[in-house]
């Protein structure tokens, strides 16, 4: 279990982390979200006692990091994958972690096979691919067999088996009782990674939440329809007050209702469907909708653009070719 109560980093004038309280619960995987410099690394920092907060705290099992007797059994973290010795190979990486950490070297063997590393054990770090790095990365998470997990952009640079993997690790982690905390930008993945969502917005906690919920608060979900007989259909909706959204080509959409009280209805008038199809919004919209306000760091996207070339314009590009 990690908890946060009221942790807030401040750099100067500027907030990092914003009074952030939240728990962090065993046997599921919670997402962390937030738009680019939200304050998601800063905040696993401090839990893991690399940053001291300004002010409030963050606890692991009830102790902070510090007070830890042996931090690798209790937490195990993937933050920067680089962060290691170049010259040293992944075997001597994990063995010097294991043996200044009070790990049985027996470990070492054990988490290069979890991670698929075996095969390149011997090899340097420094000449290993993104991903590799990330795998290594991860066995050295996972080396004191910690009850907690803390995975800062696990997917990056990984190919599909690889998201794959680290997808049905985290899954199996945490169905083992453990406690998985992940950050991603990858929405699609979180969504099919993550049970419960904690998202922040300009170091502010934004939402605390199951993954359904998240979705369901924060975007719109409708019904879809589509019928040759579209005017006798109208009038049926209209006449049932319903109200109905004309989007194009044919299709209606209807909010407030459920598809089968449409169904229903529609049935009882022997009309022809199309199409009567429940639509709700993905976790990758209904995450824009609610930190619309708190993007740090927008694209811009009014300048005009060349024919046929959607990236933004600036003068001094073209003025530079010239
Ligand atoms: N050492 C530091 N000194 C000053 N400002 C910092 C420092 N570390 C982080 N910040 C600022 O704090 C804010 C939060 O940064 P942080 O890296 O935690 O965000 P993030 O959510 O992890 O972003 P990203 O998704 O882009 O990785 C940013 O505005 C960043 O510029």
């Amino acid at each position: 279990m990690i908890e946060l109560e009221g942790l807030t980093k401040r750099y100067g004038e500027k907030t990092a982390v914003n009074n952030l309280t939240f728990s962090v619960r065993p046997g599921i995987v919670t997402g962390f979200l937030g738009p680019n410099g939200a304050g998601k690394s800063t905040t696993m920092r401090m839990m893991l006692g690399l940053d001291n907060p300004s002010a409030g705290s963050a606890r692991i099992d009830g102790k902070h990091y510090a007070q830890l007797k042996n931090p690798l059994r209790h937490i195990g973290a993937l933050l920067d994958a680089k962060a290691m010795h170049g010259g040293r190979s992944a075997h001597n990486h994990l063995l010097c972690l294991a043996q200044s950490n009070g790990i049985p070297r027996s470990r070492v063997d054990e988490v290069l096979d979890t991670v698929g590393l075996t095969a390149v054990a011997r090899k340097k770090a420094k000449g290993f691919s993104l991903g590799m790095g990330q795998r290594l990365g991860i066995a050295g998470a996972l080396l004191g067999d910690p009850q907690i997990l803390m995975f800062d952009e696990p997917v990056n640079g990984l190919d599909p088996e690889g998201i794959h993997w680290i997808r049905n690790l985290m899954k199996s982690l945490a169905a083992g009782g453990r406690t998985v905390f992940v950050s991603s930008h990858l929405m699609s993945e979180m969504a099919l990674t993550a049970d419960h969502l904690v998202v922040i917005g300009q170091g502010r906690l934004l939402a605390d939440t199951s993954m359904a919920d998240f979705i369901r608060e924060n975007s719109r979900s409708y019904v879809r329809l589509r019928s040759p007989q579209r005017e006798r259909l109208l009038d049926v909706l209209h006449a049932a007050g319903v109200t109905v959204v004309e989007a194009g080509n044919g299709t209606l959409e209807v909010d407030g209702h459920s598809a089968e009280e449409l169904g229903e209805l529609i049935g009882s008038h022997q009309l022809v469907l199309h199409e009567l199809s429940p639509q709700q919004a993905s976790l990758e919209e209904a995450f824009m909708q609610l930190t619309a306000e708190s993007v740090e760091y927008h694209a811009h996207t009014e300048a005009p653009a060349a024919p046929g070339w959607g990236g933004s314009w600036q003068q001094g590009d073209n003025e530079k070719g010239a």
